[in-house]
């Protein structure tokens, strides 16, 4: 066939796509807002802490806890000054990670966090994001509380990640090769959620396929897209956050999910998130799955050994507010608008719960040994 210029000319590409923005090379960022000695130090002593804690060796309660989402970064250092605070009070027994999500999966659409629209009006300054993300990070650092975040995408950890201690993988993108992939070139220890419709086998397969190297599509340092080849993360470990078919934080289902990953050879300790379908996503409830998990962890039974950890959604108030990008309104401080939370007084009750929980749990294995 003889094609004319003209035909040529027709574009085939790039028709539904409104707009490039260029954004700034994660290591400008990075010197930009960079990790001193001090807290690069803090950072790796955090992650093999929590690497100790989920291989048993440390004994304490691995406690991941904060907002659902960070919509308002001086909210959330708020929220991190008293949990520094209750983190140190209860250092003995827990081990207190801040929840500091910053992108948000949605089951259809909706606010997809502070990279996407620090603004929180869809604008999508997402330069002026993956900004307030670092920057958030670096002083929940100064606080001296690690940080645990969900990895959404295979380009914003460049930007990030050599702040956060630990990470996750939610229940939607679980069964995605893209974030096995990339957890496997992670830094730090990352838990899988099961899926949505409760299933665990997406969640076995994807700490096996994180486990082993791997070679993808990404970016570099510089912003350049690249071959990423990376050597296979040995933590990789399982989050039960219940599913359609219901809840999955009780003994029982613990024992069953550690069942099948030491089958597997995998880390038979998991976390247990007590929010999401472990609560209905009703704070009131995940409150009471929190205390049922406290009673659980200091029961002293075989099964309390495989609860490495807990995750908590808190904030400074209770409940979600709604918020609507299209057309912002006025925001409670300190609310979540994301999925609803515990308010700070009942997460430091909890906290103290969880504490006494982990204690009473080590006296139990003690007075056996
Ligand atoms: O934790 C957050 C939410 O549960 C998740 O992002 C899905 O939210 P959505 O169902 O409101 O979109
Ligand atoms: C989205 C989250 O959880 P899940 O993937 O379990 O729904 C979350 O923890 O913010």
């Amino acid at each position: 066939m003889n094609l004319t210029t003209t035909q040529h000319s027709k574009s085939t590409s790039d028709l539904r796509v409104s707009e490039f923005r260029p954004l700034p090379a994660p290591a400008d960022l990075r010197a930009e807002l960079p990790l001193s000695d001090e807290l690069a130090a803090a950072v790796s002593s955090s992650r093999d802490e929590i690497r100790a804690v989920l291989d048993g060796v440390d004994d304490r309660l691995l406690v991941i806890v904060g907002p659902c989402s960070i919509h308002d970064p001086d909210a959330g250092l708020d929220y991190a000054r008293r949990l520094a605070e209750a983190a140190r009070e209860h250092r003995q027994d827990l081990l207190v990670v801040l929840r500091a999500y910053f992108e948000k999966p949605r089951t259809t659409v909706g606010w997809k966090g502070l990279i996407n629209d620090p603004h929180l009006d869809g604008s999508h300054d997402i330069a002026g994001g993956l900004h307030a993300a670092r920057r958030f990070l670096l002083a929940a650092g100064e606080l001296g509380l690690p940080t645990a975040t969900e990895f959404l995408e295979p380009i914003s950890p460049q930007y990030v990640a050599d702040l956060v201690s630990w990470g996750a993988i939610g229940a939607r993108t679980t069964e995605s090769q893209i974030h096995r992939q990339l957890v496997s070139g992670l830094s730090m220890p990352v838990g899988f959620k099961n899926g949505t419709d409760g299933s665990l086998q997406i969640a076995l397969d994807a700490c096996a396929a994180a486990s082993a190297p791997q070679s993808f599509l990404g970016i570099d340092g510089g912003g350049r897209a690249a071959m990423v080849g990376t050597a296979g993360n040995p933590d990789t470990h399982l989050i039960l956050r219940g599913g359609s078919s219901g809840p999955n934080y009780d003994a029982g289902h613990v024992a069953a999910a550690s069942a099948s990953l030491a089958a597997k050879g995998l880390n038979p300790r998991v976390i247990v998130d007590a929010s999401h379908a472990n609560s209905g996503k009703d704070h009131r409830r995940q409150a009471q799955v929190a205390l049922e998990l406290a009673a659980q962890v200091e029961s002293g039974t075989t099964g309390a050994d495989l609860v490495a950890g807990i995750m908590l959604e808190s904030f400074l108030v209770g409940g979600a507010q709604a918020h609507d990008s299209a057309s912002p309104g006025p925001l409670t401080y300190g609310q979540s608008i994301t999925d609803a939370c515990m308010d700070w007084d009942t997460s430091a009750g909890i906290l103290a719960v969880l504490a006494g929980a982990a204690r009473r749990r080590r006296s139990v294995r003690g007075a056996a040994a």
